[in-house]
């Protein structure tokens, strides 16, 4: 052990509100627009919680800014909260079924999204930690 070694920086893990939304059977992705960290890839849509928020409440708001529908908090059940380390960023995925909403999803940002059997989200490239995710989402 080296004890002359600087300390790794200490740096902020990004709260984020991952919904997977679930209709008979399928499963709601979109395409993260190219520009965004692990941009180009599928993901489940959510984002950052914001200051004064509960992580539901951060959820409905992004599945409401990001593909048009209103998530039932009271239908939201906590699956897994991942944190990983991207090396150039560190992200807590905080991450929710959520079993009931209104409105037809659409990818208001332009993005691609669909729907998608549980069974065939292997045919799709995700950001690297949802690998765990996808798994914890089969156990149940
Ligand atoms: N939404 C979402 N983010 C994911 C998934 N997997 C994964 O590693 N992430 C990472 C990528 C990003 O670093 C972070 C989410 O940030 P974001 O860019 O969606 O946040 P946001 O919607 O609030 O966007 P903004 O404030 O930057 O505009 O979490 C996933 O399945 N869904
Ligand atoms: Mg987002």
């Amino acid at each position: 052990m080296d004890s002359t070694a600087p300390d790794k920086p200490q740096v902020k893990v990004i709260h984020v509100a991952v919904g997977m939304v679930l209709n008979g059977g399928t499963i709601l992705i979109a395409r993260r627009p190219d520009h965004l960290h692990q941009g180009g890839l599928w993901e489940f849509p959510g984002g950052k919680v914001e200051e004064g928020e509960s992580v539901q409440e951060a959820l409905a708001r992004e599945l409401e800014e990001e593909v048009g529908i209103t998530a039932d908090t009271d239908a939201m059940e906590s699956l897994t909260q991942l944190e990983f380390d991207y090396g150039d960023k560190v992200v807590l995925l905080d991450t929710w079924l959520c079993h009931a909403f209104s409105g037809q999803a659409h990818g208001k940002e332009g993005q691609p999204i669909e729907w998608v059997n549980i069974n065939n989200l292997d045919n799709y490239t995700f950001p690297e930690a949802n690998a765990t995710l996808i798994e914890k989402l089969r156990e149940k």
